[in-house]
């Protein structure tokens, strides 16, 4: 095990995702990949067919070489073509990160191939840097979506291929060795600046879930607040409308809680909504929502159900916290909680939907509260 100051380190290099998030980072990086790809594309597509120029412009034997050259390039061109065609046909998908690799594959191949015709136009410093610089910046912005574990697919063959290519243009591989320092150093250059990048990315990424989360949970419970319910609420009426599934609300509220207050503190009534808040969310299905609605009032939204479960659903809730004292630093207190359940109906909204759960809670209360009402 690394001691704390490497893992740090580790942590900063290597950042990881919780895993509550991965399915949110994956569709963040395929956004990401979206967006280099489209910006990779159409500087590939500008500056390509201007190099092609320069070198008809240069070079006297630009027959020779352009035609050579041209050949690498067009592969390039190719992939560019097809990003842009895919983005406007679907701005949505898996394609985003297999394009950028293929289109970073193309560039690495296209400097390997004009690197090894350097031996037919030799003198051309400026030109070479510049095309280095396109393949550093293509393969870095590749790799930036998911750092370092893309470079060896994107480095990997081409720098295989590369004294393949050498020797079959008659190159003297010892006598060449002291130019594969130039590209080395391009696939360091960009392996820093593909790992810096990712871990802003990520940086960014976890900075932007934090506030999400906290802007739609409550922070003594951890369960979602009543902005984040509404979001729920609405994308179940709609899922509702859509597939004329029908969804309950559940709206819980314990009895005489102002009395724990009022006997033990305000401390000791929050460790009992803290534990009321695991027993609630222990009690319902992964795609049923819990949420603390206001003060001492939680609402239980459950998808796609019926009257009967939804009813022993609020009923086992009612059991799980009558049944078992909470274990407080006061000592152990024995307490019940009402509830109001109402199922939706034809057109209503999910708000008419809550306000007849609220009724039937107030029933709950009226009629001697530790006992489940339907609305
Ligand atoms: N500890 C704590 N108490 C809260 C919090 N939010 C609301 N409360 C308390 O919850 C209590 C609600 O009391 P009431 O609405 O009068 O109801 P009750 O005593 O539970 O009685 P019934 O609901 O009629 O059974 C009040 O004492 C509020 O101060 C909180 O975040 N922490």
């Amino acid at each position: 095990m690394p001691g704390p100051r490497v893992q740090h380190i580790l942590d900063l290099l290597f950042p990881s995702i919780p895993t509550a998030w991965e399915s949110d980072f994956r569709n963040y990086q395929r956004q990401l990949a979206r967006r280099i790809g489209v910006v990779a594309a159409v500087a590939v597509l500008f500056i390509l067919p201007a190099f092609q120029l320069i070198e008809f412009l240069l070079y006297e034997d630009h027959h020779r070489i352009g035609l050579r050259n041209a050949l690498w390039r067009l592969p390039v061109l190719i992939p560019a073509l097809v990003i842009l065609v895919l983005r406007w046909r679907f701005p949505l998908g898996d394609w985003p990160r297999p394009m950028l690799l293929l289109l970073a594959f193309a560039m690495m191949f296209m400097m390997v191939g004009i690197f090894a015709n350097e031996k037919v136009y030799d003198g051309a410093p400026v030109q070479y840097t510049a095309q280095g610089l396109i393949m550093t910046i293509g393969a870095m912005s590749v790799a930036a979506t998911r750092g370092l574990r893309d470079i060896p697919v994107i480095y990997g063959l081409p720098l295989l291929a590369l004294p393949l290519l050498l020797s079959h243009n008659g190159v003297d591989l010892i006598a060449a060795a002291v130019n594969l320092i130039y590209p080395a150093v391009m696939v360091v250059v960009a392996c820093i600046l593909a790992e810096l990048l990712y871990n802003g990315y990520v940086q960014n990424f976890i900075a932007a879930q934090q506030l999400r989360q906290s802007a739609l949970t409550d922070p003594l419970t951890g369960l979602l607040n009543r902005r984040a319910m509404d979001q729920e609420l609405a994308a179940a009426h709609a899922l509702s409308r859509r597939h004329h599934q029908r969804y309950a609300v559940i709206m819980a509220d314990l009895d005489y809680f102002k009395q724990v207050n009022d006997s033990h503190g305000h401390d000791v009534g929050d460790e009992v909504l803290v534990e009321l808040a695991h027993r609630l969310s222990a009690s319902v299905r992964a795609e049923d929502r819990v949420s603390r609605w206001g003060g001492e009032e939680f609402l239980i939204l459950l998808q796609n159900t019926d009257k009967e479960p939804a009813y022993l659903v609020a009923e086992k809730v009612r059991q799980v916290v009558g049944n078992q004292d909470f274990k407080t630093s006061a000592g152990r207190l024995s307490l019940t909680i009402s509830l109001g359940l109402a199922i939706n109906e034809g057109t209503e909204d999910a708000e008419a939907v809550v306000t007849r759960a609220d009724k039937a809670l107030y029933e709950a209360k009226r009629n001697g509260r530790n006992r489940t009402e339907c609305g």
